[in-house]
């Protein structure tokens, strides 16, 4: 079934967003249902969508959240999640943010390098607590995905490359407010080949033997999130592979026994349950192009922008003859674009236009760039 805007928001003003809240229910429950209670614990990552009525119903779940800044960790402790569930993740986190999660008591600090791990102890320290701490590690294992959005190679700034990490466990041993639970790895995101997920657990079981050789046994193994999903046809496949997902490190991680194992999952709970509506302002014809174009631009919905990215496009008020558009916004920048070449029914003024999968990694990255407005959510399939 292809997607439909409830009739009582077809006189909203756009741009907005819409998320179809049954959908993400539908979603969690495939989720968790795979992630079989017991066997992997689920960490949301707020970043990808923190919008309160998505944050709680994702808590109601019964996940936990993943929070990269202090304003996430704030929001997730607002929304309702134990801060025995929340781990803070980010390789340059403030002070003040460190101080915020350390006060709250939160479950683990994913931290990132020494430097991090001496203000960390420093920290706790000043507060009479410890710290618990996951090293995320560096594997250089390639996800295949965008280069922008690949986080586990050597050439990227997050997490300690392997060679370091003899060096760094030596030092973390001298810290006495920060204590060592666990190893974190979050190789990239809009992940869809699937193996790579079984080379991350091949890696994983070699450091893990590695650590233990050193006298270090970890209770907690965090292998990140990043499960793709599908853009081109969100009405064929709304709800992600999770099965495979997990059924990867089941089959390949050598879990320890009464070990923990986190993944922490954002654009795949989240993303396709979210639509981006807009209007169709002005149909532009040249000699060259067929431009559509729209009151939403990349300060609504910067992905197409930022990384080439492909979102299905619908224009829900015609049912004339396809042409082909390239469908753009307002912006002045040329990269303001949603899609070339696009297929669309005969498009008009005033057509209303749905760009899909935009739950995640959409509203979050808004701008205002041009002084524009920021757009509103209204929910629905409560
Ligand atoms: C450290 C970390 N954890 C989790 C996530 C969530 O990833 P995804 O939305 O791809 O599941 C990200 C984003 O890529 C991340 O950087
Ligand atoms: N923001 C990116 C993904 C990066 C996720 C954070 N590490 C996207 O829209 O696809």
């Amino acid at each position: 079934m292809s997607f439909q805007l409830p009739a009582e928001f077809h006189t909203q003003p756009t741009p907005f967003y819409y998320y179809d809240l049954a959908l993400l229910d539908q979603t969690l429950a495939a989720l968790t249902a795979a992630a079989r209670p017991g066997k992997f614990r689920v960490h949301y990552a707020l970043k990808a969508n923190f919008n309160r009525p998505i944050l709680e119903r994702i808590k109601q779940a019964g996940l936990g959240a993943d929070c990269v800044s202090g304003g996430e960790v704030q929001r997730a402790l607002e929304a309702g999640f134990g801060a025995d569930h929340v781990v803070f993740a980010g390789v340059g986190k403030s002070d003040a943010e460190i101080n915020l999660a350390l006060a709250a008591d939160i479950f683990c600090f994913n931290a990132e390098s020494v430097p991090e791990l001496r203000v960390l102890d420093e920290l706790a320290g000043a507060q009479g607590r410890r710290a618990r701490v996951a090293l995320r590690i560096n594997p250089n294992v390639d996800a295949y995905t965008h280069p922008h959005i690949t986080t586990g190679l050597d050439a990227n700034k997050f997490g300690i490359s392997l060679p370091d990490l003899a060096g760094v466990i030596d030092q973390l041993d001298q810290l006495p407010n920060v204590e060592l639970i666990g190893l974190h790895a979050h190789i990239g995101s809009q992940i869809t080949e699937m193996s790579v997920f079984a080379a991350l657990s091949r890696k994983l079981n070699d450091l893990q033997t590695w650590l233990e050789d050193r006298g270090h046994q970890l209770p907690h193994l965090n292998v990140g999130g990043g499960l793709g999903i599908n853009y081109e046809q969100p009405d064929e496949q709304p709800i992600p592979d999770f099965a495979t997902y997990f059924g990867m490190f089941e089959q390949h991680l050598q879990r320890r026994p009464n070990q923990q194992v986190h993944v922490e999952l954002g654009r795949s709970v989240v993303a396709q349950c979210g639509t981006l509506l807009s209007r169709v302002l002005y149909v532009k014809e040249s000699q060259h192009t067929r431009f559509a174009i729209l009151d939403a631009g990349m300060t609504e919905l910067m992905r197409p922008a930022l990384y080439g990215s492909h979102h299905h496009i619908q224009n829900l008020s015609s049912q004339l003859p396809e042409q082909a558009y390239d469908v753009v916004g307002p912006i002045c920048e040329s990269t303001d674009t949603f899609g070339r070449a696009r297929l669309l029914p005969e498009t008009h003024r005033h057509d209303l236009v749905a760009i899909r999968s935009a739950g995640a990694y959409g509203e979050v990255m808004a701008s205002g760039y041009n002084l524009r407005e920021k757009a509103v959510a209204v929910y629905g399939g409560r």
